[in-house]
């Protein structure tokens, strides 16, 4: 693939484990340097959609093209930090990542003075830029961030899109992420999916807050749209444990409405 070709492709996607059909017909394509936003109700999949596509799940149906020798930065859902485990940030950014520059890479994500802290001590804000910042450590041509803002304030979330869409600029990578809140990532996003268990509808980001679809999905339960997690991830961003809630407000959606509504595939 040359430059201005997709860096990742996917054709009729599916997953179904143990006789229960998770996501099915997905076909999509990233483009290089765009920002694509997944959004969907609790347990639609988009979890599993973002590790089909990374590789680190392997599809039942359907596949999944990567550029050769693509370069991916993955940041997990909020990760679980033993508070006695004594780890610096600087420490935790060269983990498995060969010459990262500890003072270059929290410069990125406006964290300079970050580098000697210890991770357990990190506020969420603090631990979401950290995150971002190992996930842009190795340049990556596909930043893939699995709901960036988990544990952030809502006066702190736009900032971390703004910084999102930053690095973007300044990496020339393709972004692809899951949110929860369309309207809050709207302005740092070029595209947005929304998903449970297939695309139900698709396109830029005003166009799909006004889809029948999306609103039948969030309609006027998005002031009361929230998240709760009763699970953890590690850095590949495998279920560890499912023992917390992480205090999210909660979801008041159920279930998938919106078969009669597909808008076809992006
Ligand atoms: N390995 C697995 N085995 C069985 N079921 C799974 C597996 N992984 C995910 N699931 C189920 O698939 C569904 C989708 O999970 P996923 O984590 O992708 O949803 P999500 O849209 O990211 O949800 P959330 O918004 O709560 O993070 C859930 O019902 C989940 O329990």
């Amino acid at each position: 693939m040359t430059d201005s070709q997709p860096l990742i492709r996917a054709h009729n996607l599916g997953l179904e484990i143990a006789g229960r059909q998770l996501l099915r017909d997905i076909t999509l394509e990233l483009q290089p340097a765009e920002i694509v936003t997944v959004i969907g109700p609790n347990g639609a999949g988009k979890t599993t959609l973002l590790r089909l596509l990374l590789g680190l799940t392997r599809p039942t149906s359907g596949r999944v093209e990567r550029r050769a020798g693509l370069r991916l930065g993955y940041m997990p859902q909020r990760l679980q930090i033993d508070a006695t485990m004594p780890m610096t940030v600087g420490r935790f950014l060269q983990l498995g990542i060969n010459d990262v520059k500890v003072a270059d890479a929290l410069a990125r994500v406006g964290a300079p003075h970050l580098a000697g802290a210890r991770l357990a001590d990190l506020s969420g804000g603090e631990m979401q830029r950290v995150l971002l910042a190992r996930a842009a450590a190795r340049k990556p041509q596909l930043l893939v961030l699995d709901e960036p803002t988990q544990g952030v304030d809502v006066g702190g979330q736009g900032e971390v899109y703004q910084l999102i869409a930053q690095l973007r600029d300044e990496l020339g990578c393709g972004v692809l992420l899951v949110s929860h809140d369309l309207h809050l990532v709207m302005a740092a996003t070029d595209r947005v999916l929304c998903v449970n268990q297939h695309i139900c509808c698709h396109g830029h980001p005003e166009q799909v807050s006004k889809d029948p679809v999306y609103l039948e999905m969030f309609g006027d339960k998005l002031a009361l749209y929230t998240h709760q997690h009763n699970h953890h991830h590690d850095l590949s961003g495998e279920v560890v444990d499912d023992c917390c809630d992480h205090g999210h407000l909660q979801h008041t959606h159920g279930g998938d409405k919106s078969d009669s509504s597909d808008r076809g595939e992006p």
